[in-house]
C-alpha cells in the first residue's frame, strides 16, 4: 500500500448511497396524496437538471422543498431508509473508511440532518461534513433551507472547497456535474465520475476517471479494499447470443459484459480474445490451442450447452482454465422434440403438410401408424436417453437401449448387448450419444443395414454421429421411412443459407440445431452457467468443472485466499508451503485437488501479510497460473 497525502471529497447522494435522500424523502411525505407520482416526477426532474447543471442549484433546492411539504419528524424515518441504501461497494469496503478516517469529507448539497448519521457509522464526523441545514416553523414543517450556506448556491461545492483549503492531493469522488466543478475550477486535483447507481455522460465524460464502483477507485489508488481485482475489470465475452439473462446476472454481479450474437471464426476470436477473463461460448465456437494461447487473461470458458467438444478442453486445463457447461437444463427440451418427431415420422404428418401448403388434399392411412407397441431404441442411455424412455413409455412404446457404459435400466426399459440387437430390434432408432469424437460416423452404411426396413431415425446429439450421405442414400431407396435431423457433421456460424445431401427426401424432418433451444432452456442456462463462472471467479470453487480439478469450499471471511493452479510434478506442493512458510503467513486452510497433471490448491490466510509473497509464489516453478481472492 502507497502512503498518501490525499484527501478525498464523497458526494453523498447517489455516491454514498443508492438514492437522492430528497427523492425517498418525498416518497414517505407524498405517500398518501392522490397527485404522488406527478409529483415525484418533477421533484427528479429538477433534481437531474440541477444535477447536470441545467438549472441553477438554489432554484433546484427552492423548488424541491416547495413540492416536498416535510416535517422535522419525517428525518428519523428517512434517516432509517437510507441506511437500507448504502451503495452497495460502499459498505462493502468499511475498512477504507476506518483506515483513512481522517483523510475523507463529504462536502454535498443535500442535508447535514440526514448525512452526518448516516456518515458517522463510516467514521466520518459531522465537523467533517460540509452540506446544507433545513430551516423549520415552529410547528416544525420545512419551509426552507439556510440561505448563507454556500452549498445552497450554484457552484457552491467550488466556495465550499475553496473555503477548507485542503493539504495535498484532493480527489473528488461523485456521480454529478457539482462534483466535476471542483476539479474544473482548479481547486480539486483528480474526479473521479461514480457510476454505480447512476451513469450521468457529463460527469463520466469530464472525469479524470470513471469508477462503476469504490472497489475500482481503491484499486486505482492502491488503497485498502474489499476485492484485490475490482470486478469491472474482468471482461467476459458471450458469443453465439446466449440468452440475455446471463448478461443480467453477470452484469449486476459487477463484471464488464460483452455480448456478440454469432459465433466467431479462429483469426477473429484470437484477437477478440485479448484481455477477456470470460468467455462464453455454445456449440459452434471453436476453442482451440490458437485461441487459449491468445487468450492472455483468460480464467474460465462458459460453454452455456451440454457438448463441449468444440472446446480444447485437456490444453485448456493444461493452461489453467477452468471449463464449467449446463449439463441438465436443455434435456427435457430435447427429449421433447424427440417424442414429438417420433409421431410425426410414424404419422407421414410432414408430407401430409407439405401436401395441403401445396393446395393438395391427400387424406390417407398409408405409412401412418400409432406409435403406441412400437420399438423405440435409444442409443446413448445418459440424462437425455433416460428421460425420453420415461416419456416414450408413458406413450406406450416399447423402449429398448445400448449404452457403451453400465446404466441401470428405468421403468421396463430393455437393456441391449450390441447397438445391432438394438438397431434389429428398433421402429425408431433415436441417438443420444455424447459429443466424443470416437463416435464419428458411428451410424454409417454397415449399421442403417442392421436396422428394420422402413424404419426411422432420429439424431438429435451430434452431426458427425451419422455418416449423412449413407443416410440420405437408405432413404432414398426406402430402406429407411424416415429421418428426423437436427445436427449436421458442418453447421454454419451464423443464420443463413444451408446445404444438406437429405434436403428434399419425403418424410424427413430437418431442424437447424435448435434441440435444446427452447426459451426455458436458455433461461436455465443462463442462470446455471453464470452461477458457475461467478463462483469460480469470486471464491475458486471449481466443482462441476468438466476438466479441472475440482474444489468447493465457502466464501472465505475475514481471510486472503491463493488460488495456485500447477503442473502436478512431485514436490511441488513443499514448495508453496515452503515459500508460505518464508513469509511467516499463518494458514487457516489449505484444499487441494489433482488429477494426472494438473494440481488446484487453494490457501486461505491471514488478512495481513508481505505482498512480496504473491511475486515468490508465481516464481514457483511448474506454476500455471496464480489468483489472489479477498
Ligand atoms: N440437439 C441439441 O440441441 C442438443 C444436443 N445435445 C447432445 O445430446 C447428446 C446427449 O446428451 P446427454 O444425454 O446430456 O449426454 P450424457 O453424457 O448424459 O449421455 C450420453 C450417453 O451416451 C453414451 N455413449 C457414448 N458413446 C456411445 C456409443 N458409441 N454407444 C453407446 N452409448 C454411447 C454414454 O455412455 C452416455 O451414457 C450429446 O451429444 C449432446 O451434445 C444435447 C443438448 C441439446
Ligand atoms: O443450443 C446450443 O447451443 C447447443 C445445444 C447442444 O447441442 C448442447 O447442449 O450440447
Amino acid at each position: 500500500m502507497v502512503a498518501t497525502n490525499r484527501k478525498y471529497v464523497f458526494d453523498f447522494d447517489s455516491t454514498l448511497t443508492r438514492v437522492e435522500a430528497l427523492d425517498v424523502l418525498a416518497e414517505m411525505t407524498l405517500k398518501d396524496k392522490s397527485n404522488k407520482e406527478e409529483i415525484i416526477n418533477q421533484i427528479q426532474e429538477i433534481t437531474n437538471l440541477g444535477i447536470d447543471g441545467d438549472i441553477s442549484f438554489t432554484e433546484s433546492l427552492e423548488r424541491r422543498i416547495k413540492l416536498l411539504k416535510a416535517h422535522k419528524d419525517d428525518l428519523g424515518p428517512l434517516v432509517d431508509e437510507l441506511r437500507q441504501k448504502i451503495s452497495k461497494s460502499i459498505a462493502a469496503n468499511k475498512e477504507f473508511f476506518e483506515k483513512f478516517s481522517d483523510d475523507i469529507y463529504v462536502i454535498s448539497c443535500g442535508f447535514k440532518e440526514f448525512i452526518d448519521p448516516i456518515v458517522e457509522e463510516y467514521q466520518i464526523p459531522s465537523n467533517r461534513v460540509y452540506a446544507n441545514t433545513f430551516k423549520f416553523d415552529e410547528q416544525g414543517n420545512i419551509i426552507g433551507f439556510d440561505e448563507e450556506n454556500v452549498l445552497s448556491q450554484h457552484n457552491g461545492k467550488i466556495a465550499c472547497l475553496r473555503d477548507m483549503d485542503l493539504e495535498g492531493e484532493v480527489q473528488v469522488i461523485g456521480d454529478g456535474y457539482s462534483d466535476y466543478v471542483m476539479k474544473e475550477a482548479g481547486i480539486a486535483d483528480k474526479f473521479f465520475a461514480y457510476t454505480e447507481n447512476v451513469h450521468r455522460e457529463k460527469a463520466a465524460s469530464k472525469a479524470d476517471h470513471v469508477a462503476p464502483n469504490l472497489d475500482e477507485f481503491l484499486f486505482v489508488n492502491d488503497l485498502p479494499r474489499n476485492y484485490s481485482y475490482p470486478k469491472n475489470r474482468i471482461k467476459i465475452l458471450l458469443l453465439e447470443n446466449v440468452h440475455p439473462a446471463a448478461l443480467e446476472n453477470l452484469s449486476k454481479d459487477g463484471f464488464s459484459v460483452e455480448l456478440v450474437k454469432n459465433s466467431l471464426p479462429e483469426e477473429e476470436l484470437i484477437e477478440k480474445i485479448k484481455g477477456v477473463h470470460v468467455l462464453g461460448i455454445r456449440s459452434k465456437t471453436q476453442v482451440t490451442q490458437k485461441v487459449l494461447d491468445a487468450g492472455n487473461k483468460l480464467l474460465v470458458v462458459g460453454a452455456f450447452c451440454i457438448g463441449t467438444t468444440q472446446i480444447d478442453l485437456d490444453y485448456a486445463r493444461k493452461k489453467g482454465v477452468a471449463v464449467f457447461n449446463a449439463p441438465y437444463s436443455n434435456t427435457r427440451s430435447v427429449v421433447e422434440l424427440a417424442i414429438g418427431e417420433i409421431i410425426m415420422l410414424m404419422r407421414s404428418v410432414v408430407a401430409r403438410s407439405a401436401e395441403i401448403h401445396s393446395g393438395q388434399w391427400q387424406k390417407t392411412a398409408v405409412g401412418s401408424r400409432e406409435v403406441r407397441g412400437k420399438n423405440l431404441g435409444i442409443v446413448g442411455y445418459g440424462n437425455i436417453g433416460k428421460q425420453l424412455s420415461i416419456l416414450a413409455e408413458a406413450i406406450g412404446m416399447r423402449v429398448y437401449y445400448y449404452d457403451v457404459e453400465d446404466k441401470l435400466s428405468l421403468g421396463n426399459t430393455k437393456k441391449c448387448n450390441s447397438l445391432e440387437d438394438l438397431l434389429n430390434v428398433s421402429d425408431v432408432v433415436t441417438l443420444h450419444v455424447d459429443d466424443n469424437k470416437a463416435n464419428k460416423n458411428f451410424i454409417g452404411e454397415r449399421e442403417i443395414n442392421q436396422m428394420r426396413d422402413g424404419a426411422m431415425l432420429i439424431n438429435l446429439s451430434r452431426g458427425f454421429v451419422v455418416d449423412i450421405e449413407a443416410l440420405a442414400e437408405a432413404l432414398k431407396s426406402g430402406k429407411l421411412g424416415g429421418a428426423a435431423i437436427d445436427v449436421y457433421p458442418e453447421e454454419p456460424r451464423s443464420n443463413g443459407e444451408f446445404y444438406t445431401a437429405l434436403q428434399g427426401i419425403p418424410n424427413v424432418i430437418l431442424t437447424p440445431h435448435v434441440g435444446g433451444s427452447t426459451e426455458e432452456a436458455q433461461r436455465d442456462i443462463a442462470d446455471f452457467v453464470p452461477n458457475k463462472i461467478m463462483d469460480y471467479i469470486n471464491t475458486g470453487n471449481s466443482v462441476d468443472a468438466v476438466n479441472f480439478p475440482n474444489i468447493r469450499l465457502p466464501k472465505q471471511q475475514k481471510a486472503h485466499r491463493f488460488l495456485h493452479i500447477h503442473k502436478n510434478v512431485p514436490g511441488i506442493m513443499a514448495k508453496i508451503n515452503e515459500v508460505l512458510a518464508s513469509y511467516e503467513l499463518n494458514i487457516l486452510g489449505q484444499y487441494l485437488s489433482t488429477d494426472s497433471d494438473v494440481g488446484y490448491v487453494i490457501t486461505d490466510v491471514d488478512r495481513e501479510y508481505d505482498k512480496d509473497v504473491i511475486k515468490a509464489l508465481k516464481r514457483v516453478d511448474n506454476t500455471i497460473k496464480f489468483r489472489v481472492l479477498y
